[in-house]
């Protein structure tokens, strides 16, 4: 069974708590790393958790939101062997897997209504990674992190 870590800045904060109703829905098991209210925070603390559970493999894929998905997004992309990817609509969201496996989710929780943003989510937890040539590419960007 998957497990996904979620986590957000103050601008995140309604959407995460409306893409956890989302996953409870479809029985799939989920880390909240936070934030806990709308109270303002500073995202990399949140993208830097979530990223971490990832690479350490206590969940299997993380879902990161901010006002705009951006600020949340670099930070966990600082994180070692995360592959995070914004997409604010679902083609992206689903060649993010196929073609980047990506790893993370980041949302812009300021930018996507609730129903797009689950949309977006299913889609990309559905996708399957297609390997082959994208196996090469991903490999490269490795030694892109170890240089
Ligand atoms: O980092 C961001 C933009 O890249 C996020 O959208 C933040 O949520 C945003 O910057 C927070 O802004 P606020 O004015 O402090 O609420």
């Amino acid at each position: 069974m998957m497990k996904i870590a979620i986590g957000s800045d103050h601008g995140g904060f309604n959407l995460k708590e409306r893409i956890k109703e989302f996953l409870e829905s479809q029985s799939i098991e989920y880390v909240d790393y936070g934030t806990n209210s709308s109270e303002s925070v500073d995202y990399p603390e949140y993208g830097k958790k979530v990223a971490d559970a990832v690479v350490s493999k206590e969940v299997d894929k993380g879902i990161v939101i901010c006002g705009t998905g951006i600020g949340i997004s670099i930070a966990a992309n600082k994180v070692k062997g995360v592959r995070c990817a914004l997409c604010n609509e679902p083609f992206s969201a689903r060649l993010s897997v196929e073609h980047n496996n990506a790893n993370v989710l980041a949302l812009g929780g300021r930018i996507l209504g609730e129903d797009l943003a689950i949309e977006i989510v299913s889609t990309w937890l559905n996708s399957k990674f297609q390997g082959g040539r994208h196996e090469r590419r991903i490999n490269l960007i490795s030694e892109l992190e170890n240089k």
